[in-house]
């Protein structure tokens, strides 16, 4: 198992590696094993029978799309991009990999095909994008990528293991956040049920560039910047058996002018808080108490105790309350608690009301803003529950739904071939879904006076771009009868090319401005076609020529069939 440092996750470029980039250099992939071997054996395959034929240099075109939303809504976050060209910029076969590639192909392989593998780079590629963070729909190319076939062929599987996993998890942040409301803190706790370490770290980036706060995958802290947060486990309580436990007595005030006996000073508020918040001391567990109090001798100034080890509101609470107040003497604030079982509404309700009272008896108005924190196995419809019982929740910390995306685990992002020295090819199926769309084309998103998003249009690349004003006819590209004219107040392109002539054609956005551009983007998105249930379909149209244009070859393309 190579280790972090070593080639698994590496932040920065080899010494001596290709820069082949006019623009800043950027780290290399964040992750090592993204590579030109990280790809599926028929497209070597391929490769080979392309090379053999003298097929190889074709200039070909390939769209990759997605022809659902997942989560059955109707709206994806599009994610992975700078991952695609940072493999733009590292694509090559080492000596090692032709040597192993050597020992998997049949042993008649022609040896010169080994040297025309080892001569491969991303040159002479063309990668055009929507821009990462976008808010994205079916059947739009999200990724069109122009070059030689064989080399275009080779990228097919590792473009689209980097952008499915990515755009997923994103979506269902996007979903999270747009759930939990914009005010709620949403942490992601998910690396230990991800799957494996570079699902981690795909979720904990992707999670944040959705709208997620922070996350607990402390080395995706320290690869993305995120911020990284987090509470403590059960364990750490039941550690503790006694208040014996407890081999520190004392607590430095805030200020440094003074040592207090921690301990007396808990077990006085303790008698005190029993008539205000109402409990019995000899109900509530003492080594709950001692854990307590130890973790806040750790972190006087950020307290936050898990209270659901024993009971709520028998134990955990109370020993929070009375180790709150105690550092309340001291001058610290504490920060609050974490439910991770129960009735998350009723449970979060009745804390609330206990550090209302426990603010009004003291005037102490910041204790009823603590921090309210609740985990276990929360998913959307939890969140979307929760808000229609009413809760006290203000941060959840959520792990397996978010990114093991339980919902629906794939996105089915598909890369095709649209044209071939310039002839625009099309792939037929018996789901009309699945039909192709063909050619060059341009994407061009259509906004309304009020800067809301009205329609997706693709056009054939050779046609006149959309103006706002005019009257534009968007055709559905499949049904004859579905059409619509709008008149766009404004339009903009949604391709821009990132990746020519072996350079990285502008500056790649950071995670956090990824993030706010994930923000700004849902925002121009009509809240019917976000709606948790039953959302309304955005539309993605084609132009009245692109229309023509499939039809046509649609029919060139299927063969007459005869009745016997
Ligand atoms: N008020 C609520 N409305 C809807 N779902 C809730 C509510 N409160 C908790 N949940 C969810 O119900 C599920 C309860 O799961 P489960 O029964 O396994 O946990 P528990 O018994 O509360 O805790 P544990 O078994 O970990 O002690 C969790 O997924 C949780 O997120
Ligand atoms: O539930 P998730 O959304 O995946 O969130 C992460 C979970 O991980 C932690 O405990 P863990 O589940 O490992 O132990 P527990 O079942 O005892 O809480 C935490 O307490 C959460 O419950
Ligand atoms: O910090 C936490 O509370 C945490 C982190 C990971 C998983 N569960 C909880
Ligand atoms: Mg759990």
């Amino acid at each position: 198992m190579p280790r972090s440092g070593d080639s698994l996750f590496q932040l920065t470029p080899k010494e001596g590696e290709p820069k082949h980039s006019k623009v800043a250099i950027m780290s290399r992939s964040s992750n090592g094993v993204v590579q030109a071997l990280l790809t599926d054996l028929y497209q070597i395959t391929m490769a080979y029978a392309y090379w053999k034929s003298g097929k190889m240099d074709d200039i070909s075109v390939f769209d990759l799309y997605f022809r659902r939303n997942p989560f059955q809504g109707e709206f994806t976050i599009f994610a992975g991009l700078e991952e695609c060209i940072k493999l733009m910029q590292s694509f090559h076969f080492s000596e090692s990999d032709i040597e192993y590639l050597k020992t998997v192909l049949p042993s008649k392989t022609d040896p010169k095909f080994y040297d025309y593998l080892a001569s491969l780079s991303a040159n002479d590629i063309t990668l055009s994008a929507v821009p990462e963070g976008e808010v994205v729909f079916p059947k739009v190319p999200l990724i069109t990528i122009t070059g030689p076939l064989a080399v275009v062929q080779l990228l097919e599987t590792p473009l689209l293991n980097l952008v499915n996993y990515a755009s997923l998890v994103a979506t269902n942040a996007a979903r999270f956040r747009m759930a939990a409301g914009p005010e709620t803190t949403l942490l992601e706790f998910g690396l230990r049920r991800a799957q494996g370490p570079d699902g981690g770290l795909s979720a904990s980036r992707y999670c944040y560039l959705g709208g997620f706060d922070g996350t607990s995958n402390v080395l995706a802290g320290k690869m993305f910047g995120i911020p990284v947060k987090g509470t403590h486990a059960h364990a750490y309580v039941t550690s503790y058996i006694t208040l014996e436990d407890l081999k520190i007595k004392t607590l430095t005030s805030l200020d440094g002018s003074s040592e207090f006996n921690f301990i007396d000073l808990c077990l006085k508020y303790q008698k005190e808080l029993a008539g205000v918040i109402g409990f019995l001391p000899d109900q509530v567990m003492a080594g709950e108490l001692a854990a307590f109090i130890s973790y806040a001798q750790a972190f006087p100034e950020g307290f936050l105790a898990l209270i659901d080890t024993y009971d709520v509101l028998k134990s955990g609470l109370p020993n929070f309350c009375t180790v709150a107040m105690a550092l309340n003497d001291l001058g610290y604030q504490a920060r609050g608690i974490r439910l991770d079982s129960g009735d998350l509404s009723y449970l979060s309700n009745e804390v609330k009301a206990r550090f209302v009272k426990v603010a009004n008896h003291y005037s102490l108005p910041w204790f009823e803003k603590l921090t309210i924190v609740a985990s276990n196995d929360i998913n959307e419809d939890t969140i979307h529950s929760l808000n229609q019982q009413g809760h006290s929740i203000n941060c959840y910390g959520i792990g397996t739904h978010l990114v093991t995306c339980q919902k629906q685990p794939a996105l089915g992002c598909v890369f095709k071939l649209v044209q071939i020295n310039k002839k625009a090819r099309i792939k037929l199926s018996e789901d009309v879904d699945k039909v192709t769309i063909p050619g060059m084309k341009n994407v061009y998103r259509l906004y309304g006076a009020d800067g809301t998003a009205l329609v997706d249009l693709l056009q054939d690349s050779s046609e006149v771009p959309p103006k706002q004003g005019d009257r534009v006819l968007c055709r559905h590209p499949i049904q004859e009868s579905k059409r619509a004219y709008v008149i766009p107040a404004s339009v903009r392109a949604l391709h821009e090319i990132w990746w020519h002539d072996g350079k990285v054609m502008k500056p790649l956005p950071t995670l956090t401005e990824l993030r706010e551009k994930t923000k700004q983007s849902l925002r121009t998105i009509r809240q019917d076609h976000k709606r948790a249930l039953n959302p309304t379909p955005y539309k993605v149209s084609v132009s009245s020529s692109l229309y023509t244009f499939i039809h046509e070859l649609w029919l060139e393309s299927a063969p007459i069939g005869e009745l016997f």
